[in-house]
Formats: C-alpha cells, sequence, structure tokens
C-alpha cells in the first residue's frame, strides 16, 4: 500500500486571525497572498467582516467570539501551525476567544500586528477592547508590530524622536512580549526605518521611504511576511529583514487598483528574484 502521507511534501503553514477586507488589499487577504507568495501554506479565521475598499471601510460586521473560536479550533485540531499573526480583532470579547485559544494549543510564534485604525480613519479596534488586548493577548505574543500611533496608544506616550520610540519599545517588553519591531511607516524623511527591539539590543531596518499614498495594507502585508519568515523557521531578526525587503517591493512596484489609497502588489518580491517573470510594469504597456 502506498503511504500517502509520507509520500507527500511537508511545507511550513502559517495561520492569520484577521478581517476579511472585501477590496483585497489588507486583512486576511493580504495575508494569504503575502504566505503564498513566500512559500507558506496560508490559513484564516475571520474575526469579522467589512465591506472595504481603496476609499474607505463602509461597514463592519464582527463575528461572535464563539466562530472565531471554532474556526481555530478546526485549524489546530487538524493541521500544524508553525507560526501565526492576528490583526484585526475588533472587540474585547473576540480578544479573549483568541487568548484563550492561544493557551489551548499553546503556539509560540505568534505575531500581533495591533490594527486599530484603516488609513481612513474607521474603527478596526474598539475602545473598550485596548485594555484586554494589553492584559490578555499581548503577554502570549513573540512579535508585536506598531506603527508610531499604535505605539502610543498601546503605552500612553507621545512619540516624537528616537529616544521615545526606544522608550516606548521598553515599555511594550515590559508587558511581557518577546520582541517589538516599532514600524516607521507614519513617520518622514528620506527612509522608512523599523526599530526592532528585543529586549537588550535595538537594531534598523532601513529602505528607501517611496513617495506613494498606495499604502493600504502595508502593515498587514509586513506583518504577515514576517510570520511567514518565522514558520520558515527563521530567527525573528531574519523573518524582520525578509518582510522589509517583501514590504520594499510591493510598495516599490506599485499596481493601480480602485481610485483612493491603493494596495501594494503583493508578487513584487517574487518577481524581483524570478529572472525572466512578468512584471507589472509589462501589463501596462
Ligand atoms: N512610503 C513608504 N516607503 C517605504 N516603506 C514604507 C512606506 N510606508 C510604509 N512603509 C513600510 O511598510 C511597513 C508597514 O508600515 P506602516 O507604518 O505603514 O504600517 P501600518 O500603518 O500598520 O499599515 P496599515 O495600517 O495600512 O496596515 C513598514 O516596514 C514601513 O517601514
Ligand atoms: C480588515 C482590515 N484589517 C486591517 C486593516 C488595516 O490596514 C484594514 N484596513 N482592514
Amino acid at each position: 500500500m502506498v503511504d500517502v502521507q509520507s509520500s507527500r511534501r511537508q511545507v511550513p503553514r502559517a495561520l492569520t486571525i484577521a478581517g476579511s477586507d472585501s477590496g483585497g488589499g489588507a486583512g486576511i487577504q493580504a495575508d494569504l497572498k503575502t504566505f503564498q507568495e513566500l512559500g507558506v501554506f496560508g490559513m484564516s479565521a475571520i474575526t469579522a467582516v467589512t465591506a472595504q475598499n481603496t476609499t474607505g471601510v463602509q461597514a463592519v460586521y464582527p463575528l461572535s467570539p464563539e466562530a472565531v473560536t471554532e474556526q481555530i479550533r478546526s485549524v489546530g485540531r487538524d493541521i500544524r501551525v508553525d507560526a501565526l499573526k492576528t490583526g484585526m480583532l475588533f472587540s474585547h470579547e473576540i480578544i479573549e476567544a483568541v487568548a484563550a485559544s492561544l493557551e489551548e494549543f499553546k503556539w509560540t510564534r505568534v505575531v500581533v500586528d495591533p490594527v486599530m485604525v484603516a488609513k481612513g480613519g474607521s474603527v478596526l479596534l474598539q475602545d473598550a477592547a485596548l485594555s484586554a488586548f494589553k492584559r490578555k493577548l499581548l503577554p502570549l505574543v513573540e512579535v508585536v508590530t506598531p506603527n508610531i500611533p499604535e505605539a502610543e496608544r498601546l503605552t500612553g506616550m507621545t512619540i516624537r524622536n528616537a529616544s521615545n520610540k526606544r522608550d516606548a519599545a521598553k515599555q511594550l517588553i515590559d508587558l511581557g512580549i518577546r520582541y517589538v519591531v516599532m514600524k516607521g511607516g507614519h513617520e518622514t524623511g528620506e527612509e522608512a526605518v523599523d526599530l526592532l527591539y528585543d529586549g537588550y539590543c535595538f537594531s534598523e531596518f532601513s529602505a528607501k521611504r517611496i513617495d506613494t499614498v498606495h499604502t493600504h495594507g502595508t502593515g498587514c502585508t509586513f506583518s504577515a511576511a514576517l510570520t511567514a519568515g518565522l514558520a520558515h523557521g527563521l530567527s525573528v531578526e531574519l523573518a524582520v529583514q525578509q518582510a522589509k525587503a517583501f514590504i520594499q517591493a510591493a510598495i516599490e512596484d506599485g499596481i493601480q487598483i480602485g481610485g483612493g489609497i491603493g494596495p501594494t502588489n503583493h508578487w513584487a518580491y517574487r518577481q524581483q528574484r524570478t529572472p525572466g517573470a512578468w512584471t507589472a510594469e509589462q501589463s501596462l504597456a
């Protein structure tokens, strides 16, 4: 008899617990595209369905905490999860359900992107959920990836300069997180600099800031690429380095989608590494 199990190829597997973006640029859709591009089998547990496009979020329909728990259980009971990320969690009930599931399955390679508001200003994490987010979820995670406004909200600090960034990162580590990546997308300057802190050392990951409005879903894509690296067994440092290269390519090789703040190009990173591959530029020719 053929041993079907052993004749099949093992691939890294990653789970995203996040909201659905009907426009395809952020949330679950961005995460699964990124996992696929980086050679990882992607799975999802949807926390909320958003009616959304490049002009903004038109409606948010959160799922029940039970629905979120059941999706995570279905994946966890059957399929190995090498790494996971969370995105839009919306309510304290969903945060509590997710934290309970992380404890149930004892998953450790966990990335939390503390999604709070969409680029157009719509609320993706309710004010009342902030305390559960900090107390119940953050102590269970390996890496948290706030942008500057999210780090300000998590710490209550005002972040204006490099010294403030370092102080905020230290405060986040004190919550029990292993690594903090403070993203520099919301700053100004020639370079977009992401700061990594492991509780001992700071390191910076820097790339040329691209002059574009088409940054819908950059945070989701970056954290998904980081999660894919962890699923492959990379160290956090190497996974951040790869994620930075992935998002840089995705912003740089922009695509024209929608009339507002457009998404990034999820296949640019792989194309840049595949000689002779079809490019977004060629499709316009
Ligand atoms: N204009 C840009 N040029 C180059 N890199 C950028 C630019 N904007 C953002 N980045 C990079 O993209 C990644 C995501 O950062 P950003 O601060 O935009 O996340 P975010 O605000 O959480 O995104 P979102 O909320 O849209 O999902 C970081 O690595 C950041 O340095
Ligand atoms: C569903 C969803 N998650 C995250 C973001 C943040 O980019 C968004 N706009 N939508």
